[in-house]
């Protein structure tokens, strides 16, 4: 699992161990990693051309104590001071003691920056407040033939929510230190990180508010049946979605649903007999189910459908037009509710559903502020998809998920999700869980089924046994 922590908990984290030597162990780390990168695509490090970008904090005197590590073993470092009257006293003594040309002139910087082999991004850390500044701006947008090594984040990246407020240095690796920052984790700063490294320098925060599961922490969420099972009880999961106009939506929530580890698939939506068709495994007939999925391509049926699934005290998760029907209700409908809610949005369904003018482009840019605004508005687990898939719950924890390919964008691929993440709650998943576990396997289905290609939604649906396999290491 990687866990994120805040920057108050990272400083209260280093508060505690004051006196230990921190920055040497990052330093260490950072200028190892930069070594190895260089070793790596010219064979050494001597003779490498490397630029420090120094911005006036410890961010900065972390990149000036590496180049100077990296000076030592031969590198022609320049350092570029971008507040050159607060920059960091003791780094800066350390590179000037190995001979490498200091400088404040942005003139001389850029034209390093566009020839180094190896650029370091020390311009700000945890310590950032409100994007880059003017005399850092420049960098963000200027070409490049090296490599560039974000220390610690991105500048220009706000470390707890990854949002970027105009520009920001784009990165090949970070190296971050102590723990990873959720703004790594999350796009849109989450794209501007490249390669993330963690570096330990004996950190000991508190428990993570924002994790990103991996293959083993999800493997270890999914059940399994035993040798007491039947098909009950392993659970039924009622679908309640497609229509007369929208019957694909339907086909696919199934065949999702079927991979999500249930014993069944009773489902009560319009088209049933196209659906028997294709998955002759499904029950039509009424009856009680462990949980239900309500929405995709339910169009005007919508309204019944989401009436009678939240009036069963079983989990229930709302997707497409459920979700459209939600908002025209807002949170209210849901208040009487005992058993979990989970909502499954797109960035245009959140928007819809927090209302007041908020736009999609918006949600994109604040993911984790939106998707824990709608979790603790609704009272629900919410799954907001995305280029960075973001769970949240309603007491504000996260999950990010780390799988998936751009090639998931495409039509029924929601719905494919939809009924997968519901199966996994009718098989007794906690909401979070089969959030979190849903979206992962979907990633991973999304990845083998595309193989870098252009993919369906049905195909992804086929590639969930082998994403299942493959988490779970059979
Ligand atoms: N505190 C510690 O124990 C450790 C800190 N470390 C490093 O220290 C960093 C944090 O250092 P600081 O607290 O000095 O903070 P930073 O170096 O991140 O930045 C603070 C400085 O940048 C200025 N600043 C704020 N926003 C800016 C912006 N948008 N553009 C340009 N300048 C801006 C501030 O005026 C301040 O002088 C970490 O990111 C990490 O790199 C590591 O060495 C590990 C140990
Ligand atoms: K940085």
């Amino acid at each position: 699992m990687r866990e994120a922590h805040t920057v108050a908990q990272v400083r209260a984290a280093e508060a505690a161990l004051a006196g230990q030597p921190l920055m040497d162990r990052a330093v260490a780390g950072l200028a190892a990693t930069c070594a190895r990168l260089l070793a790596r695509r010219r064979g050494r490090v001597y003779g490498a051309r490397v630029l420090v970008l120094a911005g006036s904090g410890d961010n900065g005197g972390d990149a000036l104590f590496a180049g100077a590590a990296l000076a030592r073993r031969g590198a022609a470092v320049t350092a570029v001071l971008l507040a050159p009257e607060r920059a960091h006293p003791g780094a800066l003594a350390a590179l000037r003691a190995t001979g490498s040309q200091l400088t404040a002139d942005q003139d001389v910087g850029l034209a390093d920056f566009r020839r180094a082999d190896l650029i370091l991004d020390g311009i700000v850390g945890i310590g950032g407040r409100g994007g880059l500044r003017p005399a850092a701006q420049p960098y963000a947008r200027a070409g490049r033939r090296g490599l560039l090594v974000a220390v610690d984040l991105p500048s220009g990246v706000d470390a707890d929510t990854g949002e970027v407020a105009g520009e920001a240095l784009r990165a090949d690796v970070t190296v971050t230190f102590g723990t990873h920052k959720p703004g790594l984790l999350i796009d849109p700063g989450a794209e501007y990180a490249g390669t993330v490294q963690l570096v330990p320098i004996g950190l000991r925060p508190p428990a993570a508010p924002v994790q990103a599961l991996q293959h083993a922490d999800v493997a270890a969420l999914l059940p399994r049946p035993g040798a007491e099972s039947d098909k009950y009880r392993r659970g039924v999961l009622g679908v309640l979605a497609g229509s007369e106009r929208y019957p694909g939506a339907a086909l696919l929530a199934v065949a999702g649903a079927l991979h999500g580890g249930v014993g069944a698939v009773r489902y009560q939506g319009r088209p049933g007999e196209e659906v028997v068709r294709r998955h002759p495994e499904v029950l039509l007939t009424p009856g009680r189910v462990q949980a239900w999925v309500v929405g995709p391509g339910s169009g005007d049926e919508a309204p019944g459908a989401l009436a009678d699934a939240l009036a069963d005290e079983v989990p229930v998760l709302v997707d497409a037009d459920g979700l459209t029907e939600l908002a025209r209700l807002g949170p209210g409908a849901l208040a009487g509710r005992a058993a979990p809610t989970l909502l499954t949005p797109h960035t245009g369904e959140a928007a819809r559903l927090l209302g007041g003018g908020v736009t999609a482009q918006q949600v994109a840019g604040a993911r984790l502020h939106r998707a824990r605004e709608l979790a603790e508005r609704y009272g629900a687990v919410v799954l907001l998809k995305g280029s960075t898939t973001v769970v949240a719950r309603p007491d504000g924890a996260v999950r990010v998920n780390p799988t998936g390919t751009a090639w998931l964008a495409t039509a029924g691929s929601g719905d494919v999700l939809a009924g997968f993440t519901g199966a996994l709650l009718a098989a007794g998943l906690g909401a979070f869980d089969a959030a979190s576990a849903g979206a992962y396997l979907h990633g991973v289905a999304g990845r083998i089924a595309a193989a870098d290609a252009p993919v369906t939604a049905g195909e992804v649906a086929q590639a969930l046994p082998a994403a299942w396999r493959e988490v779970c290491g059979v």
